[in-house]
This record gives C-alpha cells, structure tokens and sequence, in this order.
C-alpha cells in the first residue's frame, strides 16, 4: 500500500508542474504524462482522510483522520499529497477546505517517530514527502482555506500556511505556531519563509526562535491566521470565504499567485536534495535523538 502510494506521489508531482498555471513546465525540462483520475462528485481517499467534493459548488472538503493526533507520518503525508493531486486535476473543483475529523487537534504536526530511531535512508524518504506536501499545496491552482478545528504546532502550523486563507476556531485552548527549536530542532528555509511570507520577518523572527506558539486570539494578532470563528461554524465560514475567492476570474488569481509564491517554491526546488541530506545528517545526529526521545517522553508524562 505504501509502496503504491508513493509510486502515485512521483507521478503527482509531474502533475503539479502541468497544472499550475504561470510555470505549467518541469524544472527539469521535460513534461510528463499526468496520472488518470477518474471525477467523483463524493469520494473517501483513505481511510485516514475523507474528501468529499460538491460538485455544484466546486468546494471539496478534506477532513484529516489519523488518530489520535494526525501527526503526519510519511504514509500520511503522501496520501494527502494525492487527495490534493486528485483535486486538482479535477476540474469541477475549484477550491479545498483543509480540516480535521478528530476533537481538538487539527495537527500534531509531522509525526516525531518519523524522526526518531530511523535509518538515514528512511528519514530522506520521509523529508521528500513532507517536501513533497508543502510544494504541493503551496503550488495548488485552487483556491485552499484551512479550517483549522484545533491544535497545530509545528508542521500542522506549516500545512495551514500553505494555504490561501487560515480561519481557526476560538477557543483558548488551542494552540498554532512552529514550535521546532522547542524540540531542539530547526525549521527549514522553506518553513521559514513559509511563516516569513504569513506574519512578516520580524514576527517570524520571534516566534521561530522562541518556538512560540499562539492561542487564536494571538494568532489573529500576528496575522497568522485571518479570521476566528466559533467551532461550529468554521467549515460553513471556511466555504463562504470561499465565495470571495471564487469571484476572481480563475486565471488572474492563479497567475497572481504565482507570481506571489514562485521565487519561495523555486528556492526549494533548486536545493532539493541537498535539503534533503541536511535534515538526515541534522536529525540523525546523537545529540538531535537525545532531543527527540526527551520531548517524546515529556509528552508521555504529560499524559500520564
Ligand atoms: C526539522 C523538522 C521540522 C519538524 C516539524 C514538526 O512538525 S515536529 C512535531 C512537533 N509537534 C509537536 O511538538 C506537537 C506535540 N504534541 C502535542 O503538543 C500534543 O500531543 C497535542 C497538543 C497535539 C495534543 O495533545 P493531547 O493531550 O490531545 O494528546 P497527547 O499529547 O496525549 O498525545 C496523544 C499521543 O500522540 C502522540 N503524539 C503527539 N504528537 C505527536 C507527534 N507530533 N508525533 C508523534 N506522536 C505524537 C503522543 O506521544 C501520545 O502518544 P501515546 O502516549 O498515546 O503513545
């Protein structure tokens, strides 16, 4: 099943470059043949996900199951990047609302036993696949609203940001931020300039160095999410905002886009791989593990 999935990825990402408009050709020069997908008005991707597209208004909701956190494994990760793919090359689609089906937590953000105890090998598979994830969504033609229905630390906090319009629910207890250096790691350039690009660089500054992460109300304030709804009407709030996306001719807003996003997405494309051997020779360092089993005990005791 993995294997399958990941073998769907690679030809996902041929996809991506056909269909974003404004740079509809592949680094590499070359263009790919896109992967059939076959239109469906209603369709579960996985068990750990359900998207569900309405086919009169062409919003697709996609509601992340992977309990208990929906930390984001490279199984996961790669599903989502599909469900997305399938989105887009749909075209009675026009936008995606991202959110949870679990109480409380939209994402743990990537799963920490990804990270820890693996081989180098497994840990670049894992980091091309949140890679992977973020060009992804970054990139989407469509019009993506985070519906974000609990805590998101870290790389939940990433996956709503590569979204076009964040609407959290208000409710103190939740949590959002990139909150790596507080696991005594580092966010990469890409995360970085994903939050650079939301909250602006002094913001960022500060909120990445101290790992911080925000109650809504404070999220609101930096700007990191845009709007704060309560709970239970935050997926009908996240498909009316969607209404004032969806006035825009298509084109115009894609191309705009773009033009936002396109140096950010070229900085990673152009570093890769070598992004990638920096986070396996950073994570699979003794003292970055000797990090990671602290915090994952921690978290242990928490709950205890
Ligand atoms: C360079 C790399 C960049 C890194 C980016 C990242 O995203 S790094 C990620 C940064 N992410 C964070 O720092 C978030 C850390 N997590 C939290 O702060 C809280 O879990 C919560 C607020 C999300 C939910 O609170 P809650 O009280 O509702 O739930 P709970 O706390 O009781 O957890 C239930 C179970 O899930 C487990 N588990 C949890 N998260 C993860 C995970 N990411 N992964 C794997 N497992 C995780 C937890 O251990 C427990 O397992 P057990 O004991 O049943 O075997």
């Amino acid at each position: 099943m993995a294997t399958a999935l990941r073998r769907l990825a690679k030809c996902s990402v041929s996809a991506r470059l056909l269909s974003f408009a404004g740079h509809s050709r592949g680094r590499r020069g070359h263009f790919a043949r896109p992967c059939t997908v076959v239109a469906q008005r209603n369709f579960s991707s996985a068990s750990t996900m359900t998207v569900d597209l309405d086919s009169s208004t062409g919003i697709a909701v996609m509601k992340l199951h992977s309990p208990p956190v929906n930390s984001l494994s490279l199984d996961f990760l790669t599903e989502i990047a599909i469900s997305l793919e399938k989105l887009e090359m749909n075209k009675g689609c026009r936008g995606v609302v991202v959110t949870s089906a679990l109480p409380k937590i939209f994402s743990a953000g990537l799963d920490i036993l990804e990270m820890y105890g693996k081989s180098p090998e497994r840990c670049g598979e894992f980091w091309r696949a949140v890679q992977e994830m973020w060009l992804k969504f970054y990139s989407s033609r469509l019009v993506t609203v985070a519906a974000i229905n609990g805590s998101s630390p870290a790389g939940g906090c990433l996956l709503s940001m590569t979204c076009d319009y964040r609407i959290m629910a208000d409710n103190p207890r939740y949590s959002i931020g990139l909150n790596e250096t507080q696991l005594g790691i580092v966010a990469p350039f890409w995360f970085k300039d994903t939050m650079v690009n939301t909250v602006g660089h002094r913001t960022a500054e500060i909120a990445l160095q101290l790992g911080l992460l925000y109650s809504p109300q404070d999220a609101l304030k930096i700007g990191m999410v845009d709007e704060l709804v309560p709970e239970e009407k935050l997926v009908s709030t996240a498909t009316e905002a969607m209404a004032r996306w969806f006035a825009i001719p298509d084109h115009a807003r894609q191309i705009t886009k773009s033009a936002m996003r396109k140096p950010t997405i070229d900085k990673l494309l152009s570093a890769r791989e070598t992004d990638i051997s920096n986070f396996v020779s950073f994570i699979t360092k003794d003292s970055i593990q000797k990090s990671l089993k602290l915090y994952l005990e921690n978290l242990r005791k928490k709950k205890a």
